[in-house]
């Protein structure tokens, strides 16, 4: 705040103020004046001297006067605007307020609306010169400008006490302040140090907030993981959702089925009670069973190595036999060669005495001739001594044949003694031989006996590995390698086939191995391996037991994988002709309706409907239909509409059905047989660049088995099917186009499928793919149901199919670790003995 301080020289009177124009003129003069302060006192004079006459010590006064009311009047409008510049604040009294103390403010409440009044007073101009007049107006104003100042001078000496009091209590407020300060320092320090201590603070607040980050981060990546899990478990949920409406529906059909089992159950309860005393015997049996078992395998070792050694003995005693008889043969060809030699010297000696004896007679004869020719005629001397050279001639020769009888008699006593030595060496041979072969009919004897345990014990480990494979709910697998074909013979002559079955006891019809060109060495063990010499009445021997179980109730099932060639139709169907060659479905037929012959005895009655059907290109067709058969004809287009959409179903006891599939009802082989060679006229078969009559589709074959049993009331429902799946095969071996191609891509789609549903199993994953094809659509109770399932690996044993070996026999493992259901039997007791009870 400025405000221009009161000076003394604003108490000196002052002249009145003069008017506007005068005040300018005064204005002017006073800066003339100002500047004539500075000018020497000579020019001063000449310029004063320029007047108009007025006498000049009243124009002096006249001027001082002037001056004075101009200087006072301007310290006054000074005061009065440093007045007016002033902020009051409010607890400084303004003057505004300060009354007027005698009253002579001329009517205003402030000093300073006093003073703006004085300052703006006129004053009515008066005569030129009436210097008196105008003064007497100055004096007054002047007078009344002074005391405005000592107004104006109280007003500021209480203004400056005010000041002084502000001073003072700012010197108080600020001595607070001060204290404030150092207090607020001190506070300040020790915020400083709280600061401190809060900055610490917040470090260790900041790491385990970094933790805490940390934590929350690993949270959120649970959580996220939770999310996935629970996203999962919504989906296994609503999968399980969906499986519980489905078990819910077998449930309300349980429950039906329980009651009715609830019935049927007190009346087995005392069957169960039977049959457990029976199952404990048979445990026992069991037990005894495989310690006979353990006990013929022990004394089959023995007796292996026996026969081992009685072979090595055997063969030893057969050498020695042979040799024997090649000596015997050869004594014997000596024997007969003496024989006749002797034969032959005997003639001869018959010959020489015949010779002599006619000798002697001629001898006789020439004597009495000489006789008589003495006697009578008197012949010459010389032929007389012709004659006699001649009887000499006759005797030398009769004495040498004479010789050579006696030394051919030599020679036949000797031969005879050679003879006779020989003859006890072949009798001695002979005891021998016969010895040996006694001892061969005795070891054949006991070998045969052992084989017979042998069996025995292995029909046994059968039944018993039967029992234990289907406790475990495993898919069996046996392993087919077919023999050589003729060209592919040629080819195995620069190199031999990959396939090899290893001789270790353990391994002996279970193992194979896979010799590769690039020297590794793959073994697989299976249930049962048949090599290629192995004939199909031995295979079906391995299946009889399976087979008869569909009788018993179970439901089984038969099939054959493989890559193309390898002899999957040959193991299933065989050939009509010889009778050798037929396959498993045909012997599984013929031991169906034998074996249902047979328990007639028994009490049981069964029927028996079949159907066939072949899978082709992802299409279901009815083996057995008369539109099939109109359409092989050509009669109907097939694929334009002439047959019926097969639609395969599961219901909730796990049967099967295909809708509008034709059932054949059988009551023999010889039917089944027609019905098969008909179907077989039917399947979708072709040539191929790897085999001349491949099947281009999976072939199934089903026999439905209902038995009653009048006896027990019993009723069994048994399954058996049976099936020839179409070949795997690379397109790069077969080289197919056309129609072909596109079959070869279905078989494998659908082969591939079954792969992923077998993975699935085997890797007991909560989804399996059943629905990927309607191959494993329709095997899905047989894979994953309670069925007896049995799968053929068929392999062909050439080099060129190593890789497809090798691809189908780890494809055999896998389905091998594949735990399917427990077989279940479907028995129960029948419909017209419930209704009965
Ligand atoms: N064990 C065997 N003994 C003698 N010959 C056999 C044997 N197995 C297969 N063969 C012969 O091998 C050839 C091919 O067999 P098959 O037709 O059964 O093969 P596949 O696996 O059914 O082929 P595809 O999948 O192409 O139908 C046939 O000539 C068959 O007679």
């Amino acid at each position: 705040m400025s405000r221009t301080p009161l000076t003394c020289s604003t108490l000196l009177p002052q002249p009145p103020p003069p008017d506007q124009k005068e005040i300018s003129t005064l204005e002017t003069n006073e800066k003339e004046n100002q500047a004539a302060s500075i000018i020497p006192p000579a020019k001063k004079r000449k310029a004063g001297s320029g007047g108009i006459g007025i006498p000049s010590d009243m124009t002096t006064t006249v001027k001082r006067q002037t001056l004075a009311a101009s200087s006072v009047r301007r310290e006054l409008s000074s005061a009065v605007s440093s007045l007016r510049g002033r902020e009051i604040s409010p607890s400084v009294s303004s003057d505004r307020g300060s009354e007027c103390p005698d009253g002579n403010w001329e009517g205003l409440t402030s000093v300073r609306d006093y003073a703006d009044k004085l300052l703006n007073e006129k004053h009515p101009p008066k005569a030129k010169y009436d210097f008196k007049g105008k003064c007497e107006v100055y004096m007054a104003y002047t007078k009344r400008l002074k005391q405005c100042i000592r107004e104006m001078q109280q007003v500021e000496e209480g203004h400056i006490m005010e000041k002084e009091n502000l001073e003072k209590q700012m010197a108080r407020e600020e001595a607070i302040h001060e204290e404030t300060l150092s207090n607020l320092k001190r506070s300040l320090d020790e915020m400083g140090k709280e600061r401190e201590a809060y900055e610490n603070k917040i470090t260790l607040l900041e790491r385990s907030l970094y933790a805490v980050e940390n934590d929350k981060r690993e949270l959120t990546q649970l959580t996220e993981q939770d999310a996935h899990e629970l996203r999962k478990l919504r989906d296994l949920n609503l999968r399980l959702d969906e499986d519980g409406s489905r078990v819910r529906a077998e449930l309300v059909a349980s429950i039906k089925q329980v009651e009715n089992l609830q019935d049927v159950n007190r009346r087995l309860q005392e069957y169960n009670t039977s049959l457990q005393q029976y199952n404990s015997k048979l445990q026992g049996d069991a037990a005894a069973a495989q310690e006979a078992l353990a006990v013929s395998q022990r004394e089959k070792a023995a007796v292996m190595a026996e026969i081992g050694s009685f072979k090595g003995m055997n063969m030893a005693l057969q050498s020695r036999l042979e040799s024997a008889q090649r000596a015997t043969d050869d004594l014997s060809r000596q024997q007969k060669v003496m024989q006749e030699e002797t034969r032959r010297t005997q003639l001869e000696i018959q010959r020489l005495l015949e010779d002599r004896e006619r000798k002697a007679e001629e001898n006789k004869a020439l004597a009495l001739e000489n006789a008589r020719y003495k006697d009578c005629t008197g012949k010459s001397a010389a032929e007389l001594e012709q004659l006699s050279i001649r009887e000499q001639a006759l005797k030398q020769n009769f004495l040498s044949q004479n010789e050579v009888i006696a030394g051919l008699k030599r020679q036949q006593e000797v031969l005879k003694q050679q003879l006779e030595l020989s003859e006890g060496v072949a009798e001695q041979r002979r005891m021998e031989l016969v010895e040996s072969h006694r001892r061969i009919a005795e070891l054949e004897s006991k070998l045969a006996d052992t084989e017979m345990r042998f069996l025995e014990g292995e029909q046994l480990r059968r039944k018993l590995h039967n029992t234990i494979q289907e406790l475990k709910g495993n898919i069996r697998v046996f392993c087919r390698v077919r023999p050589m074909l003729p060209d592919e013979e040629e080819d195995s002559s620069d190199s031999p086939g990959p396939i090899r079955f290893p001789t270790s006891v353990e391994l002996m019809g279970r193992g194979i191995e896979v010799q590769a060109e690039k020297g590794q060495q793959y073994s697989f063990t299976f249930d049962k391996v048949f090599g290629p010499e192995v004939e199909q009445s031995v295979v079906f021997e391995e299946l009889s037991q399976l087979v008869q179980s569909a009788l018993d109730g179970y439901k089984v099932c038969i099939f054959a994988y493989g890559q193309t060639g390898s002899g999957k139709t040959y193991t299933m169907l065989g050939a009509t002709e010889p009778d050798r060659h037929r396959g498993m479905i045909p012997r599984s037929l013929e031991q169906i309706f034998m074996t249902s012959k047979g328990l007639e005895q028994q009490g049981w009655r069964f029927s028996m409907q079949a159907s066939m059907l072949e899978i082709h290109n992802e299409t279901i067709r009815d083996l057995l239909s008369a539109a099939t058969a109109r359409a092989s004809c050509g009669l109907v287009d097939l694929a334009a509409g002439g047959s019926k959409q097969h639609v395969v179903k599961h219901d909730a006891n796990g049967n099967t059905t295909v809708t509008d599939l034709t059932l054949v009802e059988v009551t023999s082989w010889r039917e089944v047989a027609t019905l098969l060679a008909r179907a077989a006229q039917y399947r979708s078969v072709g040539k191929t660049a790897m085999n001349e009559r491949s099947s281009r589709s999976h072939c199934v074959f089903t026999l439905r088995i209902t038995g009653v049993n009048d006896g027990t009331e019993q009723q069994v429902n048994g399954v058996l099917n049976l099936i020839d799946l179409a070949g795997s095969e690379r397109l790069s071996r077969s080289g197919a186009t056309g129609e072909r191609l596109k079959e070869t891509q279905a078989i494998n789609k659908s082969l591939s499928s079954l792969g992923d549903v077998i993975s699935a199993i085997a890797n007991k994953e909560a989804h399996i793919p059943y629905r990927n094809s309607k191959l494993t659509y329709l095997l899905q109770p047989c894979l994953g149901g309670d069925s007896k399932t049995l799968m053929f690996v068929n392999i062909a044993p050439d080099r060129h199919s190593e890789a497809e070996s090798l691809c189908s026999l780890r494809f055999a493992a896998k389905v091998n670790s594949c735990e399917i259901g427990v077989p279940r039997r479907h028995a129960r007791l029948a419909e017209t003995t419930k209704r009965d009870s």
